[in-house]
Order: C-alpha cells, then sequence, then structure tokens
C-alpha cells in the first residue's frame, strides 16, 4: 500500500467496514451515524476505459492491469463478477481464462467516468438498492489542470449505525418487475431491497409514483420546444418533487431544481429563479458535495440571476416559486 492509499483507508476506517453480507457478497455498512450530504468516498480510479477502443475488451482489460502494482491489481482481482461465460474456468490457471475473468470483473463493477467507464475498488463494494432504499450517490469529478479525475460519493440520506450504504445501479423509477428483469440480466442477483419486498399493494403504489414521475419528467422537457408554458413546466417539477416526499426519491433534485430556475430565468421571473438556484445549492450539496462545480455555477445563479445564459429568452412570465415557500 502506498502512504496516500494508507491515509484513504484509515479515513474510510472511520466510517464504514465493508463486511460479508447474507446474499449479496460483501457490502458496506456505517460504523458511526453519516449525516446528509457527508463525504463518505474520494477515490481516484485505478484505471479508466474510454468509450471508442481498437483493442478487444479483453485485452484492454489484461493491458491495464499489468500498468497496476501488486496492491492495486490484488485490490481489482478480489472484486466479485457474475455473467462469466460457461466456457471459461476461473481456476484453470491458463491466461485466456483469467483474462475473461478479469473482464466479468470489469463489467460487474465498473461506473461511468466522465466519458470513459472507471474502477474504483472501494465504492465497488456498494451494493444496490432501488427508490427509497438507496441512501449513496456518487459523482464523477473532472480533473482540472492536468489533475486525475476523481469520483466521491456522498449520503444522499442521513444513514445511521450499522445500516448498510447502498447506491443505484439503474434508473430505478421503472416498476418493481422492469427493475428485477434488469438487474438480474445484468448484475445476477435478485432484488430484495425494502422497496422490492414490498406487499404487492404498497409495490404497485411505488410503481405507480415512480412511473409518474418518469412522465412528469418527459412531460417536463416539452418546455423546450414550447408545448407547455413557463407555468406549466415549474408546476410540472413541483409536482415531480411531491411525489418524491410521498415515494422517498430523493435523487436528482440538484438538477431539478437547476432546470426549474432555468425556465424561470428564460421567462425573467427573478424571485422565482433565485428561490429555485437556492434549492438547487442545497440539493446539488447534498448529492454531489458543497465543493463541487455545480454548487459553484448555480450559486452564480443566486447572486446574479439576470445572468444566467437563459435570461429573458423566453416570453416574460411569473412561474412560481418552490412550494415549501408558499407554506
Ligand atoms: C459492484 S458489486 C457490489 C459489491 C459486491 N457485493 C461484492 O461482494 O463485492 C455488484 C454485485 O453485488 C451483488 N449485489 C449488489 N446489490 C445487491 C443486492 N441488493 N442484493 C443482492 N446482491 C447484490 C451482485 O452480485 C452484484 O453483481
Amino acid at each position: 500500500m502506498t502512504p496516500e492509499e494508507n491515509v484513504i483507508w484509515k479515513r474510510d476506517a472511520g466510517i464504514f467496514e465493508v463486511r460479508d453480507l447474507p446474499g449479496k457478497g460483501k457490502g458496506m455498512v456505517a460504523i458511526r451515524d453519516i449525516k446528509q450530504g457527508e463525504l463518505i468516498i474520494r477515490e481516484t480510479p485505478l484505471f479508466i476505459v474510454p468509450p471508442q477502443i481498437s483493442v478487444s475488451p479483453t485485452t484492454l482489460i489484461a493491458q491495464n492491469l499489468l500498468r497496476l502494482t501488486p496492491y492495486q491489481r490484488s485490490a481489482f482481482l478480489n472484486l466479485s463478477y457474475v455473467n462469466l461465460p460457461p466456457h471459461v474456468d476461473p481456476d484453470s490457471g491458463l491466461e485466456k481464462d483469467l483474462n475473461e475473468v478479469a473482464l466479468a470483473i470489469f463489467q460487474t463493477n465498473a461506473v461511468s467516468a466522465g466519458e470513459g467507464v472507471g474502477i474504483f475498488p472501494r465504492m465497488a463494494r456498494l451494493n444496490h438498492g432501488c427508490s427509497r432504499a438507496f441512501n449513496s450517490v456518487y459523482s464523477w469529478r473532472e480533473g482540472k489542470d492536468g489533475q486525475e479525475g476523481v469520483l466521491v460519493v456522498h449520503a444522499l440520506k442521513e444513514i445511521k449505525k450499522g445500516e448498510e450504504l447502498l447506491t443505484t445501479y439503474m434508473n430505478t423509477k421503472q416498476p418493481r418487475t422492469q427493475r428485477r428483469d434488469y438487474l438480474n440480466h445484468q448484475y445476477g442477483f435478485q432484488c430484495t431491497c425494502s422497496v422490492c419486498s414490498l406487499p404487492d399493494s404498497e409495490s404497485q403504489a411505488s410503481d405507480r409514483r415512480l412511473s409518474t414521475m418518469s412522465n412528469l419528467y418527459s412531460r417536463f422537457s416539452t418546455w423546450s420546444s414550447g408545448s407547455i408554458s413557463g407555468v406549466e413546466a415549474v408546476e410540472t417539477v413541483q409536482d415531480i418533487w411531491d411525489l418524491g416526499n410521498e415515494e422517498g426519491y430523493w435523487s436528482e433534485r440538484g438538477q431539478l431544481a437547476s432546470d426549474a430556475a432555468y425556465v424561470a430565468a428564460a421567462h425573467s421571473d427573478l424571485t422565482a429563479t433565485q428561490e429555485w438556484a437556492r434549492l438547487a445549492v442545497e440539493w446539488f450539496g447534498i448529492e454531489l458535495g458543497s465543493d463541487s462545480e455545480q454548487v459553484r455555477r448555480i450559486e452564480e445563479v443566486v447572486n446574479q440571476p439576470r445572468s444566467h445564459a437563459a435570461w429573458g429568452t423566453r416570453k416574460a412570465e411569473k412561474v412560481g416559486v418552490p412550494r415549501r415557500l408558499l407554506k
């Protein structure tokens, strides 16, 4: 372990532990209460695979492994995998089989990192939860001035000591059967998270909320072509927000509030632009970190709403502030 890896390991060791969890392989468990918005992991990639590659995926992963230190290589090879082709024997010791195992590890654990997909062996121990069950969110920060990019994981919700840290592997605003099919096919497990385990009637109610949220997102997107007014667009955002409260689905709220601020700015509604931007600062801060680029940019809108790139690009309209301010 390098000195930097040692420092990181010690920091994590105060927040969570990687444990064997029944039916899930390993997973991450909080060893103290974690506050909403707290940074849980900050991790540079072992390697990133770009979107376009010129050799086979197996060769590319094998080449990347050769560049790692022995500690990093064993961190990679310790990760779990699913969907190994049936003709491959992981214990044969043959290079061709080991390369196939390495590819399966990559496919089971890689997450998006800018334009590519990368391997982050500490965050790779995060298991999946749907809708209200996931409490941790990862995001990629591009490196600046020649610095390497970094993946950060923040607590979306307060996490109590002893609770499992869960992220989400997919867009979970889909019905239970579709979520289960995808997770089974892609990640080889039957999801039994707290949402997937709901009794049928409650599960159906949750599915209805999630698909309504999805439909509302589609409706909101029609504002850009002028199909709905600014007021209707912002009301749609508010409806998504309220359904999210009912469902316990809090992810993507920074972007949602920032999109409402965009609509408000386009219609020259100063107060609404500022208030939606304030809400975006709050939720980008929770999900992506108060030191994120997204927070920095939307803070500028709070301070100078008229400087928004969309300012005044549509006919003036009072679109409405977040409903929480009206109570
Ligand atoms: C990125 S890894 C997560 C860490 C993994 N559990 C381990 O032992 O290293 C993804 C794999 O974890 C398992 N997994 C993730 N979420 C799960 C869940 N909610 N229930 C059961 N297994 C899960 C599946 O085998 C999946 O292919």
